[in-house]
């Protein structure tokens, strides 16, 4: 097996507010393979965009008291600012959630798709130092057809226009596909998508979909895929992190994740897929903690049906449900998921048939009890 392209470890995020210091990302561990999908899914304000934006180095406000962000065998967090500049867009690169803002709306497609290709050329530059001097090679031709090229893969049909045009010029789903255009014109090896296609309407967003899908598939890139829904994320990605309030809860293979769901929270977020016969999820009741306060001990607790005040006591590093599958809760029994974690003792509970499938509440069913219990 190939070393993976991404390893995450005991990552933390904290920013300074008038409330004092918000610790939004809590200890994230998780590890991207080489040309896998891995998704991480979490609600609203959960810190997937502070996640990414820390491995992009995009968080100039943030602080990161503990953590390797390893990425390729390197540390990203002991480069110097311009070591992670030149890689960013080139060997990495990111679309992001909002397409009006990503786009520069005083230049036209052409002329930003082509700033990026020449400035490929220069690799010890950041793209805005870069910008500042432009310095020229290549042929403006050369690049302009590589541009429109790019355009015609992305399926926009008539790309010779949307070369010339502005963003506020094209629909939602145009400025989607330029993104991608864009984050795919440095052939990265990483990409990262933050909720591409949230913006749009859900026909447009499954074409966004499964072109990005079979793009990346082609070219065997790795990806970070950001979503608050769980039922995409089962449409893209081989492997799922569910995130809540800053921290890993959950991880496993997509496959296993839907068989045997072990996290409370995870359970939640299943229902909340919109089901073709009622159209709505459930949604879990309440809300997020606060980051300048957070408890010490499980940050779900006070949204856990299952809660006991073990939950509200220790807190709950991840175990180990299968190889490649943890979960950190206490209601299981397992093994540490990583060394670091040793704080174990609490037994196994049986929480009930899993909720989305449960006709008979309460039964004896032991799908969590038995993932967990193993010695
Ligand atoms: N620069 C910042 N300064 C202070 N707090 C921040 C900053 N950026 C993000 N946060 C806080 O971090 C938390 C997580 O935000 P983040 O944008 O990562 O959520 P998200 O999971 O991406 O949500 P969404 O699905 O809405 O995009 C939020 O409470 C947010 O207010
Ligand atoms: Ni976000």
């Amino acid at each position: 097996m190939s070393d993976p392209i991404l390893e995450v470890r005991n990552l933390h995020v904290n920013f300074d507010t008038h409330e004092g210091t918000a610790e939004v990302i809590n200890g994230v561990d998780f590890t991207i393979e080489q040309g896998e999908t891995a998704a991480l899914v979490g609600e609203t304000g959960c810190g997937k965009s502070v996640t990414v934006k820390s491995l992009m180095g995009l968080l100039p406000s943030a602080t990161i008291p503990e953590g390797e962000i390893i990425y390729k065998g390197q540390n990203m967090l002991e480069l110097s600012e311009s070591e992670i500049h030149a890689r960013r867009g080139r060997e990495m690169s990111m679309i992001m959630q909002d397409p009006m803002t990503s786009l520069n709306p005083v230049l036209t497609v052409g002329e930003q798709m082509v700033d990026v290709l020449k400035w490929q050329g220069q690799p010890r530059m950041s793209l805005t130092e870069w910008l500042r001097d432009k310095l020229k090679s290549g042929s403006e031709a050369e690049y302009r057809q590589r541009a429109v090229e790019m355009l015609s893969e992305v399926e926009i049909s008539a790309p010779e226009r949307v070369f010339e045009s502005y963003p506020v010029e094209l629909s939602g789903g145009m400025r989607q596909r330029v993104l991608i255009a864009i984050a795919l014109l440095s052939e990265p090896d990483f990409l990262i998508a933050d909720e591409p296609g949230t913006a749009l309407d859900v026909t447009t967003e499954e074409k966004v979909l499964d072109l990005l899908d079979e793009l990346v598939e082609e070219r065997d890139t790795s990806v970070l895929y950001i979503t608050h829904d769980l039922g995409v994320a089962r449409e893209v990605s081989d492997y799922i992190n569910v995130m809540y309030a800053g921290e890993i809860v959950e991880q496993a293979p997509t496959a296993d994740l839907f068989a045997d769901p072990h996290h409370p929270y995870t359970r939640g977020l299943l229902r909340s897929i919109p089901t073709l016969a009622t159209g709505i999820g459930e949604g879990i009741e309440g809300h997020l903690p606060d980051y300048t306060d957070p408890p010490r001990a499980c940050r779900f607790a006070d949204r856990c049906p299952h809660a006991e005040p073990e939950c509200r006591e220790t807190y709950p590093y991840p175990r180990e449900v299968e190889s490649d599958h943890n979960a950190a809760c206490h209601l299981f029994d397992g093994p540490p998921a990583h060394e670091r974690h040793v704080d174990l003792g609490a037994e196994t509970v049986d929480i009930g048939p899993p909720p989305w499938e449960a006709t008979d509440a309460g039964s004896e069913s032991d799908a969590v009890a038995d993932g967990g219990s193993q010695t």
